[in-house]
């Protein structure tokens, strides 16, 4: 079954790549003509984090209220309160830097995506993916899948060895310098340049998708399902979660690139940090003030992969695909 629906929204444009299995259609944000300026993601994040308080009220949307994160994301357009950790994290790691190309895995409703947009500068390029419908922030692409599917990380590293998508877009190229391009006007530019050479519908991917190309700087996971109320249950589920992802990095990552992922604390987490610590030079587990004290979330950060380290030596054959 198709895990990868088309979709198409105003400023959307559909992309084509002919995966080896069957067609895949990938949303990519092609509107890049108002980036978010920085003024949008909060450079005094901090001065929120400082008035956040873990005040436990009885109803979500009470707390949603009260809770100082959220109505920070709300003033400040941005689509979670989740954005604030990833802030934090930057802010404590240094993870980001202009032009970088970034995948962010598990990124609805997409507040991580719109920090990592703004992060790089707006001509970095970014990437997200989920299970769940979503449209891309400004200035992302994103597909849609189950991330634990072999057939959606193809697809991932065959967007990725494409050099030429998810890049910023001249504007110039789309419509007169100033004029707003509607989706009727790329659905139909797009129609015109398919029939006349090759288009983004046409696309094969390269000879080295399938192998893993290597050229992600940063792989953010923030992917969880809803928890069941079972620790062991959400346990396994976000290790299983965090083990694709770090395989996945590990076969797209550049030398020196970093990799943070979430996860749910338990037994084995720390099976996961002795990985963690074999691929990269820097690992440290994080709580950020904006992670709810109650939630058993905690982020590895971990920073520049070291040489020659594949999925190969930390999993064996188990993620040979
Ligand atoms: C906590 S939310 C991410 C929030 C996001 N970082 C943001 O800032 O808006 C977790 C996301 O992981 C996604 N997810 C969970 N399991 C997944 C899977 N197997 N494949 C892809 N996405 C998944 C969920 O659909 C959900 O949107």
């Amino acid at each position: 079954m198709a895990e990868c629906r088309a979709r198409a929204t105003s400023t959307l444009q559909r992309v084509r790549i002919t995966a080896p299995s069957r067609n895949i259609v990938i949303m990519e944000y092609i509107s890049r003509l108002r980036p978010l300026s920085s003024g949008s993601i909060p450079s005094d994040f901090h001065e929120v984090i400082r008035f956040a308080s873990s005040g436990s009220s009885k109803r979500w949307t009470t707390r949603q209220r009260r809770d100082p994160y959220s109505r920070e994301a709300t003033l400040r357009n941005l689509k979670s309160r989740a954005a604030f950790k990833l802030l934090e994290i930057d802010h404590n790691h240094h993870i980001f830097q202009r032009g970088q190309t970034v995948v962010d895995l598990g990124f609805a409703p997409g507040s991580w995506t719109q920090v990592a947009v703004d992060r790089t500068g707006g001509n970095g390029r970014i990437l997200g993916i989920d299970i769940l419908p979503c449209i891309p922030p400004k200035g992302a692409s994103t597909i849609q899948g189950n991330f634990l599917h072999v057939e959606t990380q193809r697809e991932v590293k065959a967007f990725l060895a494409e050099d030429s998508l998810g890049r910023p877009v001249d504007r110039d190229a789309l419509g007169a310098a100033g004029e707003e391009v509607g989706y009727i006007d790329l659905e139909r530019q797009s129609e015109l340049s398919a029939s006349s050479h090759q288009g983004v519908d046409d696309i094969k991917p390269s000879a080295n998708a399938s192998a893993g190309a290597r050229v992600v700087d940063v792989v953010l996971s923030d992917m969880m399902a809803n928890t069941s109320g079972n620790s062991f249950r959400d346990h396994a589920l976000s290790m299983d979660l965090c083990n694709s992802a770090l395989a996945f990095a590990l076969d797209t990552l550049k030398r020196g690139g970093h990799f943070i992922c979430k996860f749910y604390s338990g037994a084995e987490d720390v099976d996961l940090e002795r990985r963690l610590r074999k691929a990269f030079e820097v690992v440290k587990r994080e709580k950020p003030r904006a992670s709810r004290s109650q939630s058993r979330e905690q982020y590895f950060v971990s920073k520049t992969l070291k040489e020659g380290v594949t999925k190969q030596d930390l999993y064996g054959d188990l993620y040979d695909h």
